[in-house]
C-alpha cells in the first residue's frame, strides 16, 4: 500500500471500473478524470465540473466504494476535487468525501426578497386579451409527468438532469437547464415534468411557472404599451421555478431579449431555477445576444434524439396502455418501424388506431387492421428497404456474417443465403439486376438471373424453403411499408 502513488491507485481503479460498465460509459465519464493525490488512505481526484461529481454520486456510488475498498483497503476514502465553473467564470475546488454522502453543493442560498410574497395569491397583470389568469398559473399539463416520460438512450441525460432538478429546486449545477432537440422529441413533456414534480412534492413553497417563449414577448409587449413594465419585471421575479418553451423565438427581438436577460439574471442570482427549451443548441439560434446565448450555457445543455426502437416501442405500448388497450407485440413492431423521425408521429399512430378501432367497434385490433388505418400515414414516411438491410435480415436469419454474402466463397449455405438475398433484393427494391450484382461482390447480371429461377424453383418445390422465406418477407415488409 505504501508504495502507491496517486497515480498508481487510480489506475488500478480503473482496472475494476472497467470490468464493471461498458466501454461507452467508462470513457465518458472516468477518462477524463486525474487522480490529484493520495495521503492518508484517501485519494483525491479531479472532475471536471459539479454535474459530473453529481451523476457519478449518483450513478457510480457503490461501484466506486467497493473499488476504493480494494484498492485501499477498507480505511479508504475518495475525495473529489471539483473544477466548478461560475457564473463569473472563477474557477472553485470544492472537495466531497466518499463514502459519507455528501451535503448538497454549496449553490447561491435561496433568498427571496420578497418577504410577503405568497405564490398562490398573486395576481398575474399580463395577461393577453381572451385569456384568463385569475391567480399566478404554472400553465402545467398534469399529464406531463415524470411517470408517463420513457427512458431512453435518446433522452438519458436531460431526463436526469430534468429529475435532479426537480428535487433539488436552484440548489444544483444545472442552472439554467437548456433542454434542446427537434419537433416533437418530448421537450416540453420533459421541462413541465420539472414543474408537475416540483409542485407535486413542494406545494406552494415554489411559485413554478411555465411560459411559452411567445407568451413571454406578447406579454411584455402588452407592458410596455399600458406603461407596466416594471410590473411585468417584478412579477417574473417572483418566480422560484420559471420553465420558458422554445426560446428560439426569442431569435430577433431585442427588447425581449433585454428584458428576460435582467430577469434571467435576477433569478440566477437569487438561487431561482431557470428552465429552458430550444429547437437549437444555444450557440444556434440566430439574433440572439450573446450575453444570453453565455448564460443559456451556464448550466447545463442536454440535448433529446430521435429515439432509438426499443424506446419508440415502450412508448407506443405504455401510449396504448395508458388507453386501456394491450396491442399485440407485432403491431407496436410495425408502428415502431414505420414511424421514426418523432414521438409526436408514433402518438398520432396510435391514436388513430385506437380511434379508428373504437368507430368501427373492432373488438381485437390485428396487424391487418393496423396496417389498413396507417397505411396513408406510413406511405407519407415510407422507407424504402435496402439491399444492405435484406442482406442483414438473410444473413441474422441463417446466423452468418454479412459480409460472406459479398464475398466469393462457394460454400452451400452461404450461395443459399446470397441467392435468397438476391431473389429478396429484385422483389423489393427498385434497383436493376446490375446494381443488385454489384451490392453482393460485383456479381454480373445474370448471376442474379440464376439466383432469382433457383429461389423461385425452390419456392414451387420445397416447403421448408417457402417457410424461410415467407418469414424474411413478412419482417421486410414490416421494415419496409
Ligand atoms: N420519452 C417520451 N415518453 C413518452 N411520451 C413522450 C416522450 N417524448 C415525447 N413524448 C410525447 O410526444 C408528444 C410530443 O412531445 P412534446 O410536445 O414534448 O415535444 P416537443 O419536443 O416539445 O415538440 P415541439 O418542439 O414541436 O414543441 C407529447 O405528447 C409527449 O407526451
Amino acid at each position: 500500500m505504501d508504495t502507491l502513488t496517486a497515480e498508481s491507485a487510480w489506475s488500478e481503479c480503473l482496472e475494476i471500473i472497467q470490468d464493471n460498465i461498458s466501454y461507452q460509459k467508462y470513457k465518458s465519464w472516468f477518462e477524463p478524470i486525474n487522480p490529484v493525490k493520495l495521503e492518508n488512505d484517501t485519494l483525491t481526484i479531479q472532475v471536471p465540473s459539479q454535474f459530473w461529481y453529481e451523476w457519478l454520486e449518483e450513478h457510480y456510488y457503490n461501484m466506486l466504494r467497493s473499488t476504493i475498498a480494494k484498492v485501499l483497503g477498507r480505511e479508504g476514502k475518495l475525495e473529489y476535487s471539483v473544477l466548478v465553473e461560475k457564473s463569473d467564470r472563477m474557477e472553485d475546488n470544492r472537495s466531497v468525501m466518499l463514502p459519507q454522502r455528501p451535503s448538497p453543493p454549496n449553490n447561491p442560498q435561496q433568498v427571496n426578497t420578497f418577504s410577503d410574497y405568497h405564490p398562490g395569491k398573486i395576481e398575474n397583470p399580463f395577461v393577453i386579451p381572451g385569456i384568463k389568469k385569475a391567480n399566478i398559473e404554472s400553465n402545467l399539463n398534469s399529464n406531463y409527468v415524470f411517470e408517463r416520460y420513457i427512458e431512453g438512450d435518446c433522452n438519458r441525460l436531460a431526463r436526469s438532469a430534468a429529475m435532479a432538478i426537480s428535487e433539488n429546486p436552484g440548489k444544483n449545477s444545472f442552472n439554467p437547464l437548456f433542454v434542446y432537440g427537434g419537433t416533437g422529441l418530448g421537450k416540453t413533456h420533459l421541462i413541465q415534468s420539472i414543474g408537475n414534480k416540483i409542485k407535486q412534492d413542494f406545494g406552494d413553497d415554489f411559485a413554478v411557472m411555465y411560459v411559452s417563449s411567445e407568451t413571454f414577448t406578447n406579454e411584455f409587449v402588452q407592458a410596455i404599451r399600458n406603461n407596466r413594465a416594471s410590473e411585468f419585471t417584478t412579477f417574473y421575479r417572483n418566480i422560484d421555478v420559471l420553465i420558458v418553451d422554445d426560446i428560439q423565438f426569442f431569435s430577433g427581438k431585442e427588447k425581449t431579449q433585454e428584458e428576460f436577460f435582467h430577469i434571467f439574471n435576477a433569478l440566477h442570482q437569487d438561487g431561482k431555477q431557470i428552465i429552458l427549451s430550444s429547437d437549437r443548441a444555444p450557440k444556434d439560434i440566430p439574433d440572439i445576444e450573446d450575453r444570453l446565448i453565455s448564460r443559456f450555457s451556464w448550466g447545463l445543455s442536454a440535448d433529446l434524439q430521435i429515439p432509438e426502437y426499443e424506446t419508440r416501442f415502450a412508448i407506443l405500448e405504455r401510449k396504448a396502455n395508458d388507453n386501456g388497450i394491450t396491442l399485440d407485440p407485432n403491431i407496436l413492431e410495425f408502428i415502431a418501424h414505420n414511424f421514426k423521425s418523432n414521438v409526436r408521429d408514433l402518438e398520432g399512430a396510435i391514436i388513430k388506431l385506437l380511434a379508428t378501432a373504437s368507430l368501427k367497434h373492432v373488438d381485437e385490433i390485428d396487424l391487418t387492421l393496423a396496417k389498413n388505418v396507417l397505411k396513408d400515414m406510413v406511405k407519407s414516411s415510407h422507407t424504402q428497404i435496402s439491399i444492405e438491410s435484406i442482406q442483414n435480415y438473410v444473413c441474422e436469419h441463417f446466423g452468418i456474417d454479412t459480409n460472406k454474402v459479398r464475398e466469393k466463397t462457394r460454400k452451400q449455405e452461404i450461395v443459399e443465403a446470397r441467392q435468397i438475398a438476391m431473389f429478396l433484393s429484385k422483389k423489393y427494391t427498385k434497383s436493376s439486376l446490375k446494381t443488385i450484382g454489384l451490392q453482393f461482390g460485383g456479381r454480373d447480371h445474370s448471376t442474379v438471373i440464376h439466383a432469382i429461377s433457383t429461389v423461385e424453383e425452390r419456392l414451387s418445390t420445397s416447403p421448408k424453403h417457402k417457410r424461410i422465406i415467407s418469414e424474411l418477407e413478412q419482417k421486410i415488409e414490416v421494415a419496409s411499408l
